[in-house]
């Protein structure tokens, strides 16, 4: 059995990103990897602007302005955002403006509307403000030329909201990876066919489906190939002629009716991993033909999602093309109940995180941790993982979580 971190390694370091590329524009952009660095010909913002409604004044005709001895200045245009200025100000002279509006020429400062009291063209001043105070300056976000977002990031809202504001409109983004996926058991059923003895559900294939399609990859689902040598050879054929990754689910464990691993091997396959020290998870299989990967996942349909979050999420990121945060974010927390670790293998237990006055603490889900339950999976957002040699973790211990 290999450890959970050495597994880790052979697998991030194996893989390699794809590099076919595509331009799409900023309306189907969401979720994908940007293949190239942007950057904008526009500073940011693009001309010097007041932050606040108020006045564009000369700060040096303000200098000696306070509460009880004000400054009177004339004001000789106004400026809403949108419209530029056509004077530039004189001594004595202001613009009425508004957030957004253009600054005029020789104004460096904005005096807030609170400090004023307008008296038709006349404007008296009661504060006297820095040089500065207000404005936002022409390239003090960002300036022309310069990187604006690296390669190798996934696009969010705030990405759109900046590429669009730079008038980047056709964006390089790398082709999404193709990841079949498909189930082996005799015993496995679709959800609507009806349920004879010794017969169960096909959970996986929708789950991983799920978790495929939020990572912006393009599943293709295979369905259900029964325990039989010829069919499970035809599928992984079909798969890893016609996808950059596969996922299975089942038959990699050491039953008669085990076969992927054997396969895969038969097929031309390089297995790279096929037991590793986790539970739930330990027969994971990591396979490599020379132009797809393959993840053997074990069917207990706790173990698929944990080896999912665990080994091959990173992986899928990696071969997006992603370029940070591939591995999983853990963080530290305190248990509010006693853990129990299996010693041989890292234990994840599935939880929740809650935070309260900054703190971090973990709730083992109620009822069983068998990685044939998926029932008590649902609505919990973290791992609590045990070590390696340790049995049992006390309530209130400091422990590992990995957030999912
Ligand atoms: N003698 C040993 N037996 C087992 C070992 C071992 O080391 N020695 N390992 C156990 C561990 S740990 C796991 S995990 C499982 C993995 O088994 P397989 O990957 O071979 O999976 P199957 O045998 O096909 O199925 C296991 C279990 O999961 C259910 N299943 C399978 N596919 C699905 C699906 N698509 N959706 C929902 N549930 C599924 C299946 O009915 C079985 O109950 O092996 C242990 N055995
Ligand atoms: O590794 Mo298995 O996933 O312990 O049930
Ligand atoms: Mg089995």
């Amino acid at each position: 059995m290999l450890p959970v971190e050495d597994a880790e390694k052979i697998i991030l370091n194996t893989i390699q990103p794809l590099t076919k590329t595509e331009t799409v524009g900023l309306e189907a952009v969401t979720g994908r990897i940007l293949a190239t660095a942007v950057s904008s010909e526009l500073d940011y913002p693009h001309e010097d602007n007041s932050a606040m409604d108020g006045y564009a004044a000369r700060s040096i005709d303000l200098s000696a302005a306070t509460s009880d001895r004000p400054v009177t200045l004339d004001i000789i245009e106004e400026i809403p955002a949108g419209v530029p200025p056509r004077h530039r100000l004189q001594s004595g002279q202001a613009a009425r403006i508004f957030t957004g509006g253009i600054l005029p020429l020789e104004a460096d400062t904005i005096v807030i509307q609170e400090d004023t009291q307008r008296n038709g063209d006349k404007v008296k001043i009661f504060s006297s403000p820095p040089p500065g105070q207000f404005i936002r300056k022409q390239g003090s976000f960002y300036q022309a030329k310069q990187p604006l977002l690296p390669s190798g990031i996934k696009i969010g809202a705030p990405e759109i909201a900046i590429l669009a504001a730079m008038q980047c409109r056709e964006i390089s983004v790398y082709s999404p990876p193709q990841v079949t996926i498909f189930s082996s058991g005799n015993e496995l059923v679709n959800p609507h066919e009806t349920l004879q003895r010794g017969q169960l559900v096909d959970s996986n294939q929708y789950a991983l489906k799920a978790l495929v399609q939020a990572t912006g990859a393009m599943p293709v689902s295979l369905g259900i190939i029964r325990d039989d040598r010829k069919l499970i050879k035809g599928a992984i054929e079909e798969a890893i002629a016609n996808s950059n990754l596969v996922i299975s689910t089942g038959g990699v464990s050491v039953g008669d009716y085990d076969y992927i691993e054997s396969i895969l091997t038969e097929l031309g396959g390089e297995i790279k991993i096929n037991s590793v020290a986790i539970k739930p998870g330990k027969p994971l299989t990591f396979a490599t033909f020379p132009n797809c990967y393959y993840f053997g996942l074990p069917g207990n349909p706790v173990s698929a999602l944990v080896t999912f979050w665990r080994f091959v999420l990173p992986a899928l990121k990696k071969l997006s093309g992603e370029t940070q945060n591939l591995t999983p974010t853990f963080i530290k927390a305190k248990t509010e109940q006693e853990l129990k670790g299996n010693g041989k293998r890292e234990t994840y237990l599935w939880g929740n995180i809650r935070i309260e006055d900054g703190n971090h603490y973990f709730n083992l889900a109620g009822g069983s941790h068998s990685s044939g339950n998926l029932i008590n999976l649902s609505q919990t957002n973290a791992l609590a993982v045990i070590p390696v040699g340790i049995n049992s973790i006390s309530s209130q211990e400091i422990i590992d979580v990995m957030m999912i």
